[in-house]
């Protein structure tokens, strides 16, 4: 895995980043070209639906391709996001996350489900959030938005220097990103590799989650099942859920994912506080002079 005891784990260096400041894009969530695409369902859509209903990684997985997603993703492909699905990589409560080939690398499609059953507690995530402000309640709406913030949330964690898949393009309910892992498959999670050096390894961690956190952003599902360890590096991913300070939770949200990575390293042997983590995650950043 290449990873040795001077490793660095992969520290994004801040010089290449910019802290995003207090600015949030507002985020569209009316009627997709998807959708329109849908409705229309010209010969070439029904051809790509017919074809992708016959690929054998689909077949147990029809229920997550309604009408609108097969279209979401014939657009993504006519954009040349993709060019070609591989199998799934997980399928989980709320989205499934396809292996695929983009237009000069491997990608990752993670679609998600419009009939997810636990999208009242995805719309309470999105409280708060200023960009999602006239949001209404309904179920297509809030997988939409969902989707969208996932995307925003990676563009807005890339840009504050913390190392995450990078986001490549959004349709409809479905999320295309770069691929984390190699041709053994994908990059193991932390929680199944073994670590050589923990220090370096919560340095990295605490640094990201501070970079994150003054983005902001709090991921809110942080755990050695939500970073991965690829090529000597760290990479935090699933940043669906992770919400802005302005959520009423967020405070929470932070306790308990200091509380999850503090418990995770001390479990590697080492002397961990989630306390001090948490004052040390919203502590300003110790270098004023980094521009
Ligand atoms: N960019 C990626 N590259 C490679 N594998 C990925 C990528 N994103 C996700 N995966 C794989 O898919 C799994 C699930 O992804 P993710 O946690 O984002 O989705 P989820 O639906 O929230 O999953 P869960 O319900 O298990 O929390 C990850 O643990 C990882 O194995």
């Amino acid at each position: 895995m290449g990873q040795g005891p001077d490793t660095e784990y992969g520290l994004v260096d801040l010089e290449e980043a910019e802290t995003p400041g207090d600015e949030w894009e507002e985020i569209d969530v009316s009627d997709t070209e998807a959708d329109r695409i849908a409705r229309k369902r010209d010969r070439e859509f029904n051809q790509f639906q017919e074809r992708i209903k016959d690929a054998d990684q689909f077949k147990v997985e029809q229920s997550v391709f309604d009408d609108a997603t097969f279209a979401a993703l014939y657009k993504l492909v006519q954009d040349g996001y993709v060019e070609a699905f591989g199998g799934p990589l997980s399928t989980g409560k709320e989205a499934n996350v396809y292996h695929a080939l983009g237009d000069d690398r491997e990608v990752a499609v993670k679609v998600y489900r419009i009939n997810a059953s636990n999208f009242r507690q995805m719309r309470d995530y999105l409280e708060g959030d200023p960009r999602f402000e006239g949001l209404g309640g309904k179920k297509k709406d809030v997988v939409l938005a969902w989707t969208k913030k996932e995307l925003a949330n990676l563009r807005r964690a890339k840009k504050a220097g913390v190392r995450v898949p990078e986001p490549i393009a959004s349709e409809r309910n479905v999320l295309v990103m770069e691929y984390i892992g190699n041709e053994d498959g994908r990059a193991k999670r932390l929680g199944e590799v073994q670590i050589e050096n923990p220090e370096t390894a919560y340095r990295v961690m605490r640094e990201y989650m501070r970079r994150l956190y003054s983005a902001g952003l709090i991921h809110g599902d942080l755990s050695e099942y939500n970073v991965v360890f690829d090529e000597g590096q760290l990479v935090l991913i699933d940043l669906g859920q992770a919400v802005t300070v302005h959520h009423p939770n967020s405070c929470d949200f932070l306790e308990r994912d200091c509380e999850n990575v503090a418990s995770f390293f001390s479990r590697q042997g080492m002397d961990t506080d989630p306390d001090e983590l948490l004052e040390f995650v919203t502590s300003p950043e110790p270098d004023p002079s980094r521009d």
